[in-house]
């Protein structure tokens, strides 16, 4: 029996990603991941028998120079996960390369590889395209203007190549709130974000992989972004 095709995992250096990649390669699933930072994880990851491809998607070049080497190591994808994120506020005086990296990362690089990898894809099937979106793009956010904004592009996106890629390949979202902290994030701040849902926890990355294993497996899901909130829209 041939070999599956790859699931490509963007942004798997660390949490989310390594999570999933770690859980697609538990179940014997070939993985291509990309990364920024050279991390033990990514050299786990190697060893584990992942291709780990270093990239920056923060300019049309390092995107460009991505999918090259991506269609260097494969000639299919049964799955293409755009997870890699920059979660940015704006400084002072640094508003407009804020913008410029959230549409890089959140929107140009998602939109290009999607683009360029179609092929790929559609020698898969089933095929899909899995967009890491943010609940909070339903509602805006003061603190992460351009992060937001750029969120909500990739929601559009979301739409856009559902409806351009049917049948053939399935495009959809997951979008999170609150899913892990970060290291640096005070008691303060953790329990001020855990109040924001109904339910209240910090539910960690299996929910995301849940998520993920839903889009691959049902073929009746196109167009949809799946919600991830604890019920932050109720409170
Ligand atoms: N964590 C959460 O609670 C939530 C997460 N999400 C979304 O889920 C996804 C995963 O979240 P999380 O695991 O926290 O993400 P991280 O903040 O850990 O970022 C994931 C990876 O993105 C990579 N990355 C950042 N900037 C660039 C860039 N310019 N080019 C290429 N790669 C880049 C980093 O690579 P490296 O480390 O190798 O430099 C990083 O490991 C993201 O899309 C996020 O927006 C949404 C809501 C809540
Ligand atoms: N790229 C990232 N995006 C987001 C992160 C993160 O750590 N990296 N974290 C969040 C928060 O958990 C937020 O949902 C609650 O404070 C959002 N996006």
């Amino acid at each position: 029996m041939s070999r599956p095709a790859p699931i490509l995992i963007t942004g798997a250096s660390q949490r989310i990603g390594l999570y999933c990649a770690e859980r697609l390669l538990d179940e014997g699933q070939p993985v291509i991941i990309s990364y920024r930072t050279e991390r033990d994880s990514v050299k786990h990851l190697r060893e584990r028998g992942a291709t780990a491809l270093a990239a920056d998607f923060s300019s049309e070049a390092g995107i460009l120079a991505f999918i090259e080497a991506l269609k260097g190591c494969t000639d299919s994808l049964r799955a293409i996960v755009h997870n890699a994120s920059d979660w940015l506020t704006e400084t002072p005086g640094h508003e407009a390369d804020a913008f410029q990296r959230m549409f890089s990362v959140h929107m140009l690089a998602p939109y290009l590889i999607n683009l360029h990898c179609e092929e790929l894809l559609r020698r898969s099937s089933p095929a899909d395209i899995i967009h890491l979106s943010d609940d909070v793009a339903r509602r805006g956010s003061e603190k992460r203007v351009a992060y937001c904004a750029s969120k909500a592009g990739l929601d559009n996106l979301t739409l856009s190549f559902a409806a351009r890629f049917a049948p053939d390949i399935k495009v959809n979202g997951i979008a999170p709130a609150l899913v892990m902290f970060n290291a640096e994030d005070d008691d303060a701040y953790r329990k001020k974000t855990l109040a924001k849902s109904a339910l209240g926890i910090e539910p960690g990355p299996q929910v995301v992989y849940q998520g993920l294993r839903y889009l691959l497996d049902n073929s009746y899901v196109t167009g949809t972004t799946l919600t991830l909130n604890g019920g932050r829209h109720l409170k």
